[in-house]
């Protein structure tokens, strides 16, 4: 079904000239040491920060870096700071196992995993880092459980054409790509669509339903007949309006990406200290830290601590954001402090619930988010599953093959000192969203359900000697079908209401893994610094410019500036 939402103007057009164009010198400079080119702006004089999850920290610490002389006060509900970023390490009787409770592993290669690398750099972490190659059976071998047994995913070019003949789970692909082009063009009014329709009509049902809703159960814990295509799959999306088919667009070799990630690729790779990590990263497919995830956040909150500009406010939850239009130096307060700026990175319907009430919307308030329930498991006897990343349940399988409604299992890797079997089952996400979390199974009986659906799917009847079980409530924002033009009245009414006073960052708006929340957190600060203390965060998401990358391989001769553009940029310089 198609979207009927009204078409509104998007930002700029695409760009066609070179980057040196259209790239602010600041890009050509070794960023981010500190923002002292252009220097902080004079009514940024003091900031709240709401929410100590990664995203909160990230926006204090980028904040600390980058104006140093601002004081920053980071308020953090909760009596811990690191949000879904938790490890745990858990006793039994003859040792100890850590356990990830959200997040674990981390993609190496993406525009956003640049700033977490260069974030990394900056905290002295690298090698704290456990990098895991693509030819690793954790990376390679991945699984789909469907018609009651683990189906590989190929990931080569002969595995493929055997799967595509002989995987169950692959039917239809071959055909739904072969026919891709002929397929008809979504009429011109239509603005957005489900994923699930999207994949549906260009390939068909059987793919949607199988392959795809499996990877949306392991990035969303989502429905795909409720995300949003053109947020999810932008590209796909694009090359469907521009050429008529997606396949159509991929053969016309079409090298177009979002402007802002190119520039920002861009301004990662000129980063001299980068170029190792970035290149060690080349061959990977995961990183993750040798003694959990936590070790992120851990490093952002002693970095923090020991600024003397910041202070660490926990057990304190803001429940109301007043904003005084008349005070021009310090017009917004929390309880009794004043403020010239705040972040918000907590949960969209939660920032919006603080607002004044004239600057509430629709929009935000009803962004959905999906729970998670993470059951982690540890055997004594080691190698109990095959070796691989683990497996991923489709929406198709009926209930009786999977009672418990499982989004995906993962085969943890053991940390150093560990022997056994590791395992994290995941339940719940919008399977569960008409239960609400308080009606929950108790802790023992999610971990009893985890265990029946091991011994079920992969005949694991052994007691496990430790086990951990979270509810991860609210942990992932689902972007559902018009998101993207949800978002775009947000940043009107936050600029309205605040001029770029009140920004916003975090999972509820681009992007919903830790690459994307510590890229919004920094965009936000970095935003702000750029644009005299006026940003809303959203800015990104008023851009439609897309750029071809090609056009900024500065290493080809056609792409190095002219002389015209040289005396431009040298211009901009020096009227900076
Ligand atoms: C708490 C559970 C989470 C589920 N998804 C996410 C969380 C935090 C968020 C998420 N997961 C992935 C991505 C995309 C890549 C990225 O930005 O890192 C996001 C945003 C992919 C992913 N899913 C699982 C793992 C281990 C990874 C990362 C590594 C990889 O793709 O190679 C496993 C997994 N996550 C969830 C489920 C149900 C699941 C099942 C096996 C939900």
């Amino acid at each position: 079904m198609l979207s009927t939402l009204a078409r509104r103007p998007l930002g700029r057009v695409a760009i066609t000239r070179p980057v040196l164009q259209i790239i602010p010198t600041r890009h050509l400079n070794n960023l981010p040491a500190s923002h002292t080119d252009e220097g902080t702006p004079k009514n940024l004089k003091s900031v709240a920060v709401l929410g100590g999850g990664i995203t909160g920290l990230s926006a204090a610490w980028y904040l600390s870096k980058l104006a140093p002389d601002v004081p920053i006060t980071l308020y953090e509900s909760s009596n811990r700071l690191g949000g879904w970023l938790r490890t745990k390490r858990v006793k039994y009787d003859g040792g100890s196992v850590m356990f990830e409770t959200g997040p674990r592993t981390l993609r190496a290669n993406s525009v956003a995993a640049m700033v977490t690398l260069d974030m990394i750099r900056q905290l002295q972490l690298e090698d704290q880092l456990n990098i895991v190659h693509k030819e690793d059976p954790s990376a390679k071998n991945r699984f789909i459980y469907y018609a009651n047994q683990l189906n590989k995913v190929p990931n080569s070019v002969t595995g493929t054409l055997l799967g595509l003949l002989t995987n169950p789970v692959l039917k239809g692909v071959l055909r739904g790509v072969l026919w891709e082009y002929t397929r008809e063009q979504r009429p011109k009014e239509a603005i957005d669509e489900s994923v699930g329709s999207f994949i549906a009509r260009r390939l068909n049902d059987h793919v949607a339903d199988n392959l795809v809703s499996s990877v949306f159960h392991g990035i969303y814990a989502g429905d795909i007949d409720k995300l949003s295509a053109r947020a999810i799959l932008p590209k796909q999306w694009r090359l469907e309006g521009k050429y008529g088919s997606i396949t159509r667009g991929l053969l016309a070799k079409n090298k177009e990406q979002p402007f802002e990630d190119t520039a920002l690729r861009f301004e990662m790779q000129q980063v001299e200290e980068n170029t190792n990590l970035i290149k060690a990263m080349q061959n990977a497919s995961v990183f993750t830290f040798k003694d959990g995830i936590e070790t992120l956040s851990n490093a952002l909150v002693e970095d923090l601590m020991n600024s003397p500009m910041v202070e660490i406010r926990l057990n304190d939850p803001v429940e109301q954001l007043v904003y005084n239009w008349k005070d021009s130096e310090y017009p917004l307060a929390i309880a009794n402090h004043s403020y010239s700026h705040v972040i918000s990175t907590l949960f969209g319907p939660i920032t919006n619930s603080m607002l004044p009430k004239h600057a509430q919307t629709p929009e935000l308030r009803d962004v959905e988010a999906t729970n998670v329930v993470v059951v982690n498991l540890f055997y004594k006897t080691p190698n109990l599953v095959p070796k691989g990343f683990g497996y991923l349940l489709p929406k198709s399988v009926p209930e009786e093959a999977n009672p418990h409604r499982v989004l995906g299992v993962i085969f943890d890797s053991l940390a150093e000192g560990e022997s056994g079997t590791k395992l994290t089952v995941m339940m719940g996400g919008h399977w569960w969203s008409h239960i609400h979390p308080s009606k929950y199974p108790n802790e023992i009986e999610l971990t009893l359900m985890a265990r029946d659906t091991l011994r079920m799917h992969l005949g694991i009847h052994e007691i496990p000697v430790a086990s951990y079980c979270a509810v991860n409530k609210d942990c992932i924002p689902q972007y559902y079908m018009g998101h993207e033009y949800k978002m775009m009245t947000v940043h009107k009414s936050l600029k309205r209401n605040f001029h770029g006073r009140v920004a916003v960052a975090g999972p509820t708006y681009a992007g919903v893994g830790v690459h994307d929340c510590i890229r919004s957190a920094r965009a936000t600060i970095q935003g702000w610094l750029d644009n005299n203390g006026e940003y809303t965060g959203l800015e990104r998401q008023m851009r439609d410019d897309w750029v071809d990358i090609s056009k900024f391989d500065m290493t080809k001769e056609e792409n190095q500036p002219t002389e015209e553009e040289i005396k431009w940029m040298d211009e901009q310089r020096s009227r900076k």
